[in-house]
């Protein structure tokens, strides 16, 4: 009988670096002959990070929500789909931002009654700028409470963006996570390097989420979740929303550098693909909690000119007027 098929779930919050991990978690697999499949799940209406993913790799996304609000009837019968179509060796799911890790292990656990799959690694990604000002000023709040859930959910704790917060930081984070998840595996990264060996090394067996099951307060009904079939449990995460805008025109690089300067702290996360005047290239836009970075692309196949907008309480209207205020400002270019 073959071997039930590895799978990785990469959970963690907006930004925190789970793509930069998966991207090189895909690079060592590939390296060692393996045939990976990588399921993406975003809470947006557009996946931007799988059309530019630099390896060609088996790929499919679940979008618009997270796990736990699709349903996870979605994630077993893509996996499913997956197998059959490509027939992997690993596959490795990235959470959307917002998911709890939890109820993608109840999806993984779904799609082994289909397939010969099985969960190895729950691994969390956690930024640790973010963590260090979100233990500071706002101490069980909504957004401290999905990270704590995100962290004790994993068997694998990566505090990445260790650049960002100097040594004795990254010790005291450290140990607040441990405090969160005694029994899992923490590494502290910058850009996750360093930290494939522990992902996809580890033997399968060990899985934390079994004894740290959520608080029940994190389980309240999510009265503005309308997709059906609805969960009977959802993570609190309704506080956070995502809008979509598609781009109609080329836009100035300035004026868009000091737009994301300007974005409320309201927005957490903004990603997307934008066509600057003048530029051959697409660039993909990068925004995490103030930090911007643009960077130019060469997309292998089409992808969409789009940016997705991610926070608590923002205006979607003011976002609105001010892109269309910078298509505007180009409908007079040549
Ligand atoms: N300074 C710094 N930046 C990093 C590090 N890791 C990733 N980044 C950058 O942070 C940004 C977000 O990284 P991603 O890997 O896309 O984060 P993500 O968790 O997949 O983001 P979502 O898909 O929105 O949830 C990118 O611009 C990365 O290059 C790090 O260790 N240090």
């Amino acid at each position: 009988m073959t071997s039930p098929v590895p799978v990785y779930v990469l959970a963690g919050f907006l930004g925190s670096g789970k793509t930069t991990l998966l991207r090189l978690a895909i690079d060592a697999l590939v390296q060692s002959g393996r045939r990976p499949a990588v399921l993406i799940n975003e809470i947006g209406d557009v996946d931007i990070d799988g059309p530019i993913l630099e390896r060609e790799v088996p790929r499919a996304e679940v979008l618009s929500g997270c796990v736990c609000c699709t349903g996870s009837g979605d994630v077993p019968l893509v996996i499913e789909k997956l197998c059959t179509e490509h027939n992997p060796d690993a596959i490795l799911i990235e959470a959307s931002g917002v998911a709890n890790p939890l109820s993608i292990v109840d999806s993984v656990t779904d799609a082994s009654f289909l397939r010969r799959v099985e969960l190895v690694r729950t691994i969390t990604v956690v930024s640790a700028p973010q963590l260090s000002a979100t233990l500071r000023s706002h101490p069980e709040g909504k957004l401290f409470r999905l990270l704590r859930d995100q962290a004790r959910a994993a068997d694998t704790i990566i505090l990445n963006k260790s650049d960002g917060v100097g040594r004795e930081e990254s010790n005291r984070l450290q140990l607040a996570l441990r405090e969160w998840n005694a029994g899992a595996a923490i590494a502290s990264t910058e850009y996750g390097r360093g930290a494939v060996p522990l992902l996809l090394e580890a033997k399968p067996g060990r899985m934390n989420h079994r004894r740290f099951k959520p608080l029940p307060i994190l389980f309240e009904e999510n009265a503005s979740c309308s997709l059906s079939p609805p969960k009977p449990k959802h993570a609190t995460h309704s506080f956070l929303k995502a809008h979509t805008h598609y781009f109609r025109a080329p836009i100035a690089r300035e004026s868009f550098e000091a737009y994301l300067a300007g974005l409320p702290d309201q927005v957490y996360r903004v990603k997307g693909i934008v066509r600057f005047k003048g530029d051959d290239t697409l660039s993909l836009v990068q925004y995490c909690y103030g930090q911007s970075h643009l960077s130019a692309i060469r997309p292998r196949q089409a992808v969409q000119e789009v940016i997705v907008h991610i926070g608590e309480g923002f205006s979607e209207e003011r976002i609105e007027e001010a892109l269309a205020e910078l298509e505007n400002e180009n409908t007079n270019w040549k």
